[in-house]
C-alpha cells in the first residue's frame, strides 16, 4: 500500500524509479496526497474565485477569403498582448482529436511494467520517453502528472519506436498540426517586417515533439499541481479535454480591462491552444510573448496532448537584426538553441526563468 511508504525516498524511488508513476500510487490506494507533491502555499492553485478567459477562437479558415487581413491582425494581437489564442477550423478533424484523448487515455492505463518499457534507458529510442513530473531530481514539490514524450524523426521510426496505443493518430496530429503552425509562424514572421530564407524557417520548427500528459486523479487538488508555472520553447499545439484546469497568466491589458494575473481557459469542444513559447519573445526582441502558464490537478482524471515545436539544437536563436536596428537594443543575446534546451531540462519549473537565460546582460 502506498500509505505504508516508510520515507519521502521509498515513495520517490516507487513513483520516479520504478516507473509506476502518479498512476501506480493513485492505483496503490491513495486517499491523501503524500509530503513530497504539497506545494508551496504560493504555488498551489485555488478553485474559488478562478477567474475565466473568455475569448472566442479564431477561425482558421478564414485566413482564406475576405477576412484573412482581419485574422492576421487577430493573430498578431493575441501574440503581442497575451502569448495564446484559440483556434477553430485548424485542419485537424474532430474524430482525430477524440482518438488521440482516447489513446491517450489508452497507454496510461497499461500497467506500469508494459509503460516502463518506455523509460530511459529501456526505450529502444532515446527520443521516446514515460515518465513522470517534469525534472524530479530538481524538483522540492513533484508535480501530479505522468507522461509520454514522442520525438519526432521520419514516419518509419515513429510508426516503429511510438507505443502501439498512440502512435498513429499522434503522428497524424503532428502532420495536420504542423501545417498550421507553418502558417501561423509565416504571419508572425511576417509581420515583423522581416524576410527569413526558406531553410531558416524550417531550422526553427525543426523539432517536433508529441507529449501526452496524464493527470490522475488527486484527492487533494488544493496542494498540488498538475504543471507548476512555466513558458513553453517555440511552438505548441496543445488540445485539452472536457476536465479543465488550465491557467495562464496575463499582464494588465492597456485598457487595464482585466486587471492581470491567472486565467482559466475553459476547454471548448474541437478547438486547440496555441501557446507562444520563449523563442519568439527572443526573435521579435519582445515584441511577442510567450505566456506564462500551468495546470490544476482535480479529483478526475484528465490528458492534455501537446505537439511542441522548436528549433533544430544547432539553430542560432537571438533577435532579428532589423529589429535590433529599429528598436536600438537588443534585449536578448544569441543563444545555440541546445544551449536554451539543456538550460531548460536542468530546472524545475519556475515561471519565464527559460527565458532569463537568453536575456542581455
Ligand atoms: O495540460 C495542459 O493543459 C498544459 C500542458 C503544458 O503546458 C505542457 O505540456 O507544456
Ligand atoms: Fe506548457
Amino acid at each position: 500500500m502506498a500509505s505504508s511508504f516508510s520515507s519521502s525516498d521509498s515513495l520517490y524511488d516507487f513513483v520516479v524509479k520504478d516507473g509506476n508513476g502518479v498512476k501506480g500510487l493513485m492505483d496503490s490506494g491513495l486517499s491523501k496526497v503524500p509530503q513530497r507533491y504539497i506545494q508551496p502555499e504560493e504555488e498551489r492553485i485555488k478553485i474559488v474565485g478562478t477567474r475565466k478567459h473568455n475569448v472566442s477562437p479564431i477561425d482558421l479558415s478564414k485566413l482564406k477569403g475576405p477576412n484573412h487581413k482581419k485574422v492576421v491582425d487577430e493573430i498578431v494581437r493575441s501574440v503581442e498582448t497575451l502569448g495564446f489564442f484559440q483556434v477553430v477550423n485548424h485542419g485537424v478533424p474532430l474524430e482525430l482529436l477524440e482518438s488521440l484523448k482516447d489513446s491517450a487515455h489508452k497507454f496510461f492505463s497499461l500497467s506500469a511494467e508494459e509503460k516502463c518499457l518506455f523509460s530511459p534507458g529501456v526505450s529502444p529510442s532515446t527520443k521516446v520517453k514515460y515518465g513522470t513530473s517534469f525534472v524530479p531530481d530538481k524538483e522540492k514539490a513533484l508535480e501530479w502528472k505522468d507522461y509520454i514524450s514522442m520525438g519526432y524523426t521520419n514516419d518509419e521510426d515513429a510508426l516503429q519506436y511510438w507505443p502501439n496505443q498512440c502512435k498513429e493518430v499522434a503522428l497524424d496530429y503532428l502532420k495536420l498540426s504542423s501545417k498550421m503552425v507553418r502558417k501561423i509562424v509565416e504571419i508572425l514572421i511576417e509581420n515583423l517586417g522581416v524576410k527569413l530564407e526558406e531553410s531558416r524557417i524550417e531550422g526553427l520548427l525543426g523539432t517536433k515533439l508529441v507529449n501526452m500528459n496524464y493527470y490522475p486523479p488527486c484527492p487533494n487538488p488544493e496542494l498540488t499541481v498538475g504543471i507548476g508555472r512555466h513558458s513553453d520553447t517555440g511552438i505548441t499545439v496543445l488540445l485539452q479535454d472536457h476536465i479543465g484546469g488550465l491557467y495562464v497568466k496575463l499582464d494588465k491589458d492597456d485598457n487595464n480591462n482585466n486587471h492581470g494575473g491567472w486565467f482559466e481557459i475553459p476547454p471548448i469542444p474541437g478547438v486547440l491552444v496555441i501557446i507562444i513559447g520563449d523563442i519568439f519573445q527572443i526573435l521579435s526582441n519582445g515584441k511577442y510573448k510567450s505566456v506564462e502558464h500551468r495546470v490544476r490537478t482535480s479529483t478526475e482524471s484528465r490528458v492534455s496532448i501537446a505537439l511542441f515545436n522548436s528549433p533544430k539544437p544547432t539553430e542560432k536563436i537571438g533577435p532579428v537584426e532589423e529589429l535590433v536596428k529599429k528598436d536600438g537594443v537588443a534585449y536578448y543575446r544569441e543563444v545555440l538553441f541546445q544551449d536554451y534546451i539543456n538550460n531548460y531540462f536542468t530546472h524545475a519549473h519556475y515561471g519565464k526563468n527559460s527565458l532569463d537565460f537568453a536575456k542581455s546582460t
